[in-house]
């Protein structure tokens, strides 16, 4: 997945850009906890958001709380269970203008449990943070204008 997406960031490249800078990427890791709530319906983990990475990985422990909102006009929040040894991957908001908004970046939030404590590690991979992002150009074309303009990830962390 990530050597894919190094492919892709390299792609996009204006012809003779900077290859070597759009070569690296950017990453965190984001710990997060969820104390047990007695009153979990009146509480909220984490509200809904999109990550702004290309991808995030993320571990979750083996009490549920994770949801996704469900894509393409469908209604609900649809909780994704805690399988041991997998991994969850969310497709990010630079990924989203990547791919000129074939990938959709997932809306999702956190919710907490009544009785025991939760917890969730999430890796945030993204480009170098001056690297301007923008549609692959095999994806844009007369049927498929440009959707989004070029944006570089710092630029996005100070405009959302
Ligand atoms: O804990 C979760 O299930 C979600 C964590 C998350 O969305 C994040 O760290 O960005
Ligand atoms: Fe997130």
């Amino acid at each position: 997945m990530i050597s894919l997406l190094s492919f892709l960031l390299n792609w996009s490249a204006p012809r003779g850009g900077p290859k070597k800078e759009a070569a690296g990427s950017s990453a965190a890791i984001q710990l997060n906890h969820y104390p047990a709530c007695p009153d979990p319906d009146r509480a909220m983990g984490l509200a809904p958001h999109t990550d702004s990475t290309l991808v995030t990985i993320l571990h979750q422990s083996n009490t549920s709380g994770s949801q996704e909102l469900r894509a393409g006009g469908g209604t609900g929040w649809v909780t994704v269970p805690p399988i041991r040894g997998g991994l969850v991957v969310h497709i990010g908001d630079l990924l989203h203008i990547l791919s000129n908004g074939l990938c959709l970046s997932v809306v999702h939030r956190a919710m907490v449990n009544r009785d025991r404590n939760r917890i969730s590690i999430a890796y945030l991979h993204g480009p170098p943070s001056n690297v301007r992002i923008s549609p692959v150009q095999k994806l844009v074309g007369p049927s498929q204008p440009q959707m989004y303009r070029a944006v570089s990830w710092s630029e996005y962390h100070r405009l959302f």
